[in-house]
């Protein structure tokens, strides 16, 4: 079966390449890289290191260029298309840039750091990449300080609610006052900052990266871009890991700053904003704007210590999240200086494939290592799907079954809406597999199955043994073994020795072919059971994460309630409250009003008493002077009578006694 060339269709969404790294095992090598008709291989085949002698089936795959052992940082930079992907995010003359995304898959240790940030000595794809953009842009990038002209406009048309600083301002907050000349732009001069990022100055005791230490090699001077002249360029860079299936910043410092491993980060969201309503982004970043290819290199640096200490923090290895690296152009018209456009270089360097099988603890250690199975699981699928719409199938890519298909290639189709208004070109994207062939057969055969652009499996002719046989009875002079019938038939009906010969040797063909069948259908049900197996640990892996889900969801509706229920009661406590209030303040008032009609009444009682009605009082009193003028009278009367009949003295003391007494009588007598 013969496979398509490698160069792929419009309709893939990946070029894939393949990188061997030098092994340092002693083990058998799986893996032979074929010699291609053109000038660079592009088929691989894997056989099994096994003694088995029934395991002979081959997997041969295609990609879009295999590079060897032996190949160098330039020789991937050049061969895998950086630099008319860069060329594509620059823009032509007037026009928007389109996104490119590169990313690196492969076995733990197969060399994806390697090749995408180097090493000591040998700078990475990224450092590459980034060189060649500021050199690109170099004359063309806008001041990048705050207070320079472009920082406002830059900040104000950025759509994903990112926090945007300038690298001067973030460097000072992460390390305390940098030495500026150890990072200053070769074409930009010190510009002082006034941030007010710089919340905590002063000296750090986090190691500041230097630029100047990093390696310089290999030098991409003689890379030199076509730049649109009519231009102004920014530079804007963020990065992100994604970790269990949630996204976090890596430019905040707050691991590295804390120094604690475990410190909790707050996730980010993949989403569509206010401002970017048809696309998704991930809302909350910090970007830094960065003025020099020596500032973008100590922001990097500084973001890849983060995902280092964050990921102590869970194991020791810093590869178990798949960490983003993206670089926004901006650009807009120099002169009438209008509204900026952005195009992104993400870079991605993705988690290492086969800790669930590694991984031997349990708990958050076993859950995480699923989690990263599941999304290159995922990422698998979606490849599958690339690769068999090559083979004409029209099947949808299933990119949104976890945050890192969605990242990685929900970009790779213009959304609808996109088309309204301006076009958006699908981002550009290369896969660079790593693979040691002589490393882990089961984990790198799963990867390259998954990743290939196309596959098929063979299994080679075994030796013929009717041949074996024929040679073997021409050699004994045509003297037959025992039990053989040799011979044509002959006009009697007789067989001869010949025609039984080439009816065994064709049964032997047969039985040869039915056995390279059944070794093709035992293998893809051993794939098969795999991926059935992989599908219900996933399977599980949703369902609690569902049931995670809901019980948070429970949770949450739990506390919410509850805060309803105690919003609603504090809110009835204080309408009661109020309602008695008012209803004291209502007695109250009834009461005064009561207490005073109650002293009114017993005002006007009174009056009655004290203040009797004047006619009636002096008629009383008139009549008591009366009776006592009529009993004074009566007096004088009985006091006349007794004098008649008693001595003169006594007479006379009586009537001066009366007189003292009572002048009334005195008066009553002088009548
Ligand atoms: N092509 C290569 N040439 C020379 N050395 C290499 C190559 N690829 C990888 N190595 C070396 O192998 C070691 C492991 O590689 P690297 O760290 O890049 O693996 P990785 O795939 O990123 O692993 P992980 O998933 O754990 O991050 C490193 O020391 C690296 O320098």
């Amino acid at each position: 079966m013969a496979m398509d060339p490698p160069p792929r269709p419009s309709s893939s969404l990946f070029d894939v390449f393949l990188r061997l790294r030098p092994s340092r095992s002693n083990d058998a090598r799986f893996l032979t890289v074929e010699d291609g008709e053109g000038a660079h291989p592009t088929h691989i085949t894997i056989k099994p290191p096994t003694d088995d002698k029934r395991k002979r089936a081959v997997e041969r795959f295609a990609f879009t260029q295999v590079f060897e052992e032996d190949a160098r940082q330039m020789e991937l930079f050049k061969g895998i298309g950086v630099v008319p992907m860069i060329e594509g995010v620059l823009g032509a003359n007037g026009h928007h840039g389109r996104d490119g995304l590169l990313a690196t898959l492969g076995v733990t240790g197969s060399g994806k750091s390697h090749t995408i940030l180097g090493t000591k000595s040998q700078r990475g794809i990224t450092q590459m990449a980034l060189d060649v953009l500021f050199q690109a842009t170099g004359e063309q990038l806008v001041q990048s300080f705050y207070g320079a002209p472009a920082f406002t406009s830059l900040a104000a048309a950025d759509v994903s609610e990112a926090h945007m600083f300038t690298a001067t301002a973030f460097l000072d907050s992460m390390y305390g006052n940098v030495d500026q000349s150890s990072f200053i732009s070769r074409g930009q001069a010190s510009v002082p900052d006034c941030s007010s990022f710089i919340t905590n100055g002063g000296s750090r005791s986090n190691k500041v990266p230097r630029p100047s230490t990093m390696p310089q090699s290999p030098s991409v001077d003689d890379i030199a871009l076509p730049v649109d002249e009519t231009a102004e360029y920014a530079i804007v860079i963020s990065m992100y890991e994604v970790y269990n299936d949630r996204i976090f910043d890596l430019l905040t410092g707050t691991v590295t700053k804390s120094k604690h491993p475990n410190v909790k980060r707050r996730a980010l969201l993949f989403k569509s904003t206010e401002q970017s309503p048809d696309r998704k982004v991930v809302a909350g970043l910090t970007k830094i704007i960065c003025g020099s290819f020596e500032e973008a290199l100590m922001v990097l640096e500084t973001g890849l210590m983060e995902r280092k200490v964050a990921g102590t923090g869970s194991n020791a290895v810093s590869s178990r999240s798949h960490g983003f690296f993206c670089v926004e152009v901006k650009k807009r018209d120099m002169q009438r200086k209008g509204p900026w456009s952005s195009s992104t270089l993400t870079i991605v360097d993705l988690a290492g494939s086969e800790r669930a099988r590694n991984a031997k603890t349990a708990g958050e250690t076993l859950a995480e290592a699923g989690k990263i199975n599941e999304s290159l699981m995922y990422l698998g699928q979606c490849m599958q799907m690339q690769s068999d719409h090559q083979a004409g199938s029209r099947n949808v890519v299933p990119f949104r079954q976890c945050k890192l298909t969605e990242l990685l290639f929900s970009n790779s189709f213009p959304s609808p809406s996109a088309r309204t208004t301006h076009y958006h070109h699908p981002q550009k994207s290369i896969m660079v597999v790593t693979a040691d062939a002589q490393g882990d057969f089961n984990a790198t055969s799963q990867i390259l199955r998954y990743s290939a652009l196309a596959r098929e499996v063979t299994v080679p002719r075994i030796p013929s043994t009717t041949s074996a046989i024929i040679s073997s009875t021409t050699s004994t002079s045509g003297a037959l073994k025992p039990g053989l019938t040799s011979g044509r038939t002959t006009p009697s009906g007789r067989t001869t020795p010949s025609a039984v010969l080439e009816e065994l040797e064709a049964a032997h063909a047969e039985i040869a072919r039915l056995t390279a069948d059944v070794e093709v259908f035992a293998l893809r049900l051993a794939e098969e059971t795999a991926r059935r197996k992989v599908a219900e640990a996933s399977w599980c892996a949703a369902e609690e994460h569902m049931q995670d889900l809901e019980q948070d969801i429970r949770d949450e509706c739990f506390a919410e309630t509850e805060a309803a229920v105690a919003a609603e009661r504090r809110r009835w406590q204080a309408a009661l409250d109020n309602e008695q209030d008012s209803q004291a303040a209502h007695l109250d008032s009834k009461i005064d009003v009561v207490i005073k009609a109650t002293r009114a009444q017993m005002r006007d009682v009174v009056k009655v008493y004290e203040d009797p009605e004047p006619g009636l009082r002096e008629r009383m009193e008139e009549l008591e002077r009366e009776n006592e003028v009529l009993r004074a009278k009566l007096e004088v009367r009985e006091r006349e009578a007794a004098l008649k009949s008693a001595s003169p003295v006594k007479k006379l003391r009586v009537l001066k006694g009366k007189r003292f007494e009572d002048p009334a009588l005195m008066m009553g007598l002088e009548d």
